[in-house]
């Protein structure tokens, strides 16, 4: 296990990075937004922005995977104060599980009270094709089973509370707003709700793994964004996360298919747009609603 010491995400590191990006810029986001592979052209809605690369801000991980392009960007979307993580942090990069989901904790300190999540995954559900997306319901922390939870570790009360719940970790509201959204658009018939299980990567999964997977209760598997969740939840912001199903999970010995991330980045090229739509939509009806962002 790895001291928080080691990893940049006690209170005092995580407060200094975010004093420091404050001191840089008067947008004052209240919306938090992490891009996943290939999916990094949600940044570009940002209106009136300030970016920082990930190399220039004190105390912040690099990120090393294609599609992930390595900036933080400030700006508003629909008119709403937001940061966007073009490019986010996995296991299978090397960092302990802490310094890949310390991004939630900064953006916590710098007032963000809502983090919409997006990932690319594979699809388990035998239903489910390349192009979908997926309004996450629920998930599965694989790795946790093994103890890699973020949170192991000294508690920070500052931050929240030793043993946070799970079951409400996707926001309910926001869930059936991205259905009433989806629908409005004509997103019906790609658009699903699903469970979301995290594996460490880098390697895609075997087709026993897959099976198991799906026999477990999971629709779509993937490499990221479970641990964002927790933290983000532990640190009491809302969350709404969705998949770009970009690769249909192999379930079949005789199938000649092989997940590959050339595939998972163009599916993302090839949905952008309306993903991108289905988000900002959300984002511009969010006080409509009456949750306040
Ligand atoms: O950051 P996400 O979860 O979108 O990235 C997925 C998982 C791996 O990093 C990569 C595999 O192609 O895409
Ligand atoms: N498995 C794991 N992670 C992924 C996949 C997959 O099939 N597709 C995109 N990210």
């Amino acid at each position: 296990m790895f001291p928080e010491s080691t990893t940049g995400s006690c209170y005092e590191e995580c407060k200094s990075t975010a004093e420091w990006l404050l001191a840089q810029m008067e947008v004052r986001p209240l919306l938090g937004i992490v891009c996943g592979s290939g999916l990094g052209g949600l940044a570009e809605m940002l209106k009136d922005q300030v970016v920082f690369r990930y190399e220039d801000i004190p105390n912040f991980p690099q990120s090393t995977v294609r599609g992930h392009a390595g900036r933080l960007v400030f700006g508003t979307l629909k008119g709403k104060p937001c940061v966007c993580m073009q490019g986010r942090f996995h296991l299978y990069e090397g960092y302990p599980v802490q310094k890949t989901t310390l991004p939630m904790r900064i953006f916590k300190l710098l007032g963000v009270e809502m983090v919409i999540l997006t990932n690319a995954a594979g699809g388990l559900n035998e239903d489910y094709k390349v192009g979908d997306i997926m309004i996450i319901k629920d998930h599965i922390n694989m790795p946790g089973f093994a103890g890699v939870n973020p949170l192991a570790g000294q508690n920070d009360e500052r931050f929240g509370v030793r043993f946070p719940c799970m079951s409400d970790a996707y926001d309910r509201d926001l869930r059936q707003l991205a259905q009433d959204v989806g629908e409005e658009l004509g997103y019906k018939d790609f658009l699903r709700e699903g469970v979301y299980c995290v594996l460490g990567g880098p390697s895609f999964e075997t087709i026993a793994e897959c099976r198991m997977l799906y026999r477990l209760g999971a629709d779509a598997v993937g490499m990221s964004t479970v641990h964002e969740v927790i933290v983000a939840r532990h640190c009491g912001m809302r969350v709404f996360a969705l998949s770009l199903i970009t690769n249909k999970a192999v379930m079949d010995y005789n199938s000649e298919e092989k997940a590959n991330h050339e595939e998972v980045l163009q599916t993302g090229k090839q949905r952008a747009e309306q993903l991108e739509e289905l988000v900002s939509t959300m984002v511009a009806r969010i006080e409509h609603n009456n949750n306040s962002v």
